[in-house]
């Protein structure tokens, strides 16, 4: 099982290093064939030792260069990071990123050889419209993506079920990962309001091979539970 923890705009450098020694000791105990992520905010981002994977939420198709604001391979090589987070929604929607562009960034990363963690949803809209609409909506989300790429990790996430307590149903997230598997041959994690009070059920998934979690994963017990609860 994957357990990928997204802090988003969340947690400083300090507030990083303090979770991740505390992660650390937890980690003790975690089973060997579970894998851990943690997707800090580009600040925090350094060389942290642990079994687990440090990766970026985003950065910049370039090694460097004049891209304002933005982060390169170059940054992110200083502390031997080699995975990164490719397609949330929360880009897509706020950050103005196109499939064009998310399709442009997930060939420049994988050119480059990192492991990637795209991520799909669909919009409430989509899923009132029933499975054709979404599965019609995810795949497109896979336009100029190479899917048989060998470093490719897809996290399913329903952009309704994001941040706001309402995770997918079981029924909702075992239908849409059994149609996404058909199409993608890769690990598939779900996230959406993933939380230790129903980890348990959306593990047991059949074709959930893991999680992606926002606001639980902030608070490092509540992270740590997860993990060792699943
Ligand atoms: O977007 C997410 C992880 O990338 C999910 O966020 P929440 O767990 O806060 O719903």
């Amino acid at each position: 099982m994957i357990f990928a923890a997204n802090f988003k705009t969340n947690h400083t450098r300090a507030s990083t290093e303090k979770y991740i020694e505390v992660l650390n000791e937890k980690l003790l105990e975690k089973k060997p064939e579970d894998q851990v992520y943690i997707f800090p905010p580009a600040t925090a981002l350094g060389k942290y030792e642990g079994d687990f994977t440090l990766g970026a939420q985003n950065a910049y198709p370039t090694q460097n260069g004049a891209f304002t604001g933005e982060i390169g391979t170059e940054q992110l090589e200083e502390f031997g990071i080699k995975t990164i987070l490719i397609g949330h929604s929360e880009r897509r929607e706020h950050l103005g990123e196109s499939q064009d562009k998310v399709a442009q960034k997930f060939t420049f990363f994988k050119e480059q050889g990192y492991e990637i963690l795209y991520c799909i949803g669909e919009p409430l809209e989509i899923r009132e419209k029933g499975d054709e609409a979404v599965m019609e909506y995810l795949l497109a989300q896979f336009d100029g993506i190479d899917i048989s790429y060998k470093d490719l990790i897809v996290a399913y996430e329903p952009i309704w079920a994001i941040g706001t307590g309402r995770s997918a149903t079981v029924e909702e997230i075992a239908s849409t990962h059994q149609a996404l598997k058909q199409t993608v041959q890769k690990p598939l994690l779900y996230g959406g309001s993933v939380k230790p009070a129903n980890i348990q059920e959306i593990t047991a998934i059949r074709g959930v091979d893991g999680v992606l979690v926002g606001s639980a994963s902030l608070d490092v017990e509540s992270f740590a539970t997860m993990i060792g609860e699943k």
